[in-house]
């Protein structure tokens, strides 16, 4: 798969990490930034890689800020990204079967990097199950619809 990645200066060797697990699992790794720990803004990157999955540049996209809060809010801004933060690797895996989850977070400052690992395994490792669960993700598009501005 073609993975957009991105974070803020908090999680920027986390990123490092995830970059080269998704490597080593043979996935396309594009990192939209930033290079550095310097201090930046959670919603530029968010935006970037949102916008990248919504482009088809990537087929999915993984965002690490310190909580994953910030900056997976800030991909949910872009229509049609369903960005979920956890923390475990069962809500990464239920996210992506009943929710389609596009975009996964989550926090430098919660989980160490092996966690990381598992959740981004168990994350792309499973398969959204469509049926009833694809009729409310129209549900959820239909809100989307209603209130852009
Ligand atoms: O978790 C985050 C957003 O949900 C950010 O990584 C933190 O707010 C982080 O603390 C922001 O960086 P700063 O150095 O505190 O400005």
């Amino acid at each position: 798969m073609k993975i957009a990645i991105g974070s803020d200066h908090v999680a920027v060797e986390l990123k490092t990490t995830i970059s080269t697990y998704l490597n080593e699992l043979g996935h396309e790794v594009m990192d939209y930034g930033p290079q550095t720990s310097e201090r930046t803004d959670y919603p530029k990157y968010g935006k970037l890689v949102a916008e990248a999955v919504v482009g088809k540049q990537a087929d999915a996209g993984i965002l690490i800020c310190g909580t994953g809060v910030g900056i997976s809010i800030s991909a949910n801004k872009v229509k049609g990204i369903r960005a979920v933060v956890c923390s475990e690797p069962y809500s990464a895996q239920l996210s992506k079967q009943h929710n389609n989850t596009n975009v996964l977070a989550f926090g430098a400052r919660v989980v160490g990097s092996e966690l990381a690992k598992m959740i981004v395994k168990s994350w792309l490792e499973a398969e959204f199950e469509g049926g009833r669960h694809g009729d409310r993700i129209k549900m959820i598009s239909d809100i989307e619809e209603q209130h852009l501005c």
